[in-house]
């Protein structure tokens, strides 16, 4: 069964077409890259598939059943600028808060909850800043921060917005490392960047976005440059093309 499956999907913003006929899968151990330009609806897609945006029409399934705001156990790292890093909570407080669904709002944590943050913590390599609050850390530092918030409910479904952009290239290598470990853990992950090369390299399939889905396949199929050039509305010069073909 698809862990992720989307078809047909419309979606609208502020009475403009965003999304159209969108059809995109994800099975369980694929790690699949989402490539489009600026506009192109990538974070939209995303925010679907949380529930965070109505739906004109079309399907959203996770596991097989309708996928419901907030009921679905999908694991989803917003961009960094998106997160609120002004609370005055620790790091692991932070991470413990990827866990809040199931919790409740008036839980305690347990045991299992700390032990889950330690492992996510663990996982982005974080452990000895866990008591360092969270406003304090650099760029590079959160974005792991965020990878282990959404990694402490053991999602089967990982949804990762521009998670390399600002990083510097061990952290990058760091977290496209675990990203690759996560699929073949059996995970199903649906990532969008703007990291042609990251992309190319890692991702075990591409889906191409512009509105619409443009093209999808393995990296070393998609290798045709009209594909690239209609969906990213480049020309035959530009670098875009060169990095496709060197990849
Ligand atoms: N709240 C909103 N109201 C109206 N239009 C919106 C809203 N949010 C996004 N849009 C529009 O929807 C389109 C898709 O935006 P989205 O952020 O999904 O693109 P993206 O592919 O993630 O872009 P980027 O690569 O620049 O992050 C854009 O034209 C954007 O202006």
């Amino acid at each position: 069964m698809r862990a992720l499956d989307i078809a047909d999907l419309n979606v609208d913003l502020g009475g403009r077409p965003v999304l159209r006929d969108v059809r995109l899968h994800v099975e369980s151990g694929e790690l699949v890259g989402l490539l489009g330009p600026n506009g192109a609806g990538k974070t939209t897609l995303l925010r679907a598939i949380l529930g965070l945006v109505s739906t004109r029409s079309g399907q959203i399934r996770v596991d097989g059943e309708p996928a419901r705001r907030g009921r679905t156990p999908i694991g989803y790292v917003p961009q960094r600028h998106e997160f609120s890093w002004d609370f005055p909570i620790s790091v692991e407080q932070t991470v413990l808060t990827g866990r809040t669904g199931r919790l409740g709002l008036l839980r305690r944590p347990r045991v299992a909850d700390w032990h889950a943050v330690g492992e996510a913590l663990d996982r982005v390599r974080l452990a000895g800043l866990r008591n360092r609050p969270v406003g304090e850390l650099s760029g590079g530092q959160r974005q792991r921060v965020l990878v282990a918030r959404a990694l402490a409910l053991s999602p089967r479904i990982l949804l990762l917005d521009e998670p390399f952009t600002g990083l510097d290239l061990p952290t990058q290598e760091l977290l496209g490392d675990l990203f690759s470990s996560l699929a073949q853990e059996g995970r199903a992950l649906l990532m969008t960047t703007h990291d042609l090369v990251a992309a190319l390299q890692s991702s075990t399939r591409l889906v191409l976005l512009n509105g619409r889905v443009t093209a999808e396949g393995r990296p070393t199929e998609l290798r045709d440059p009209e594909v690239w050039k209609r969906t990213f509305g480049v020309s035959d010069q530009s670098a875009l093309l060169k990095l496709v073909k060197a990849a």
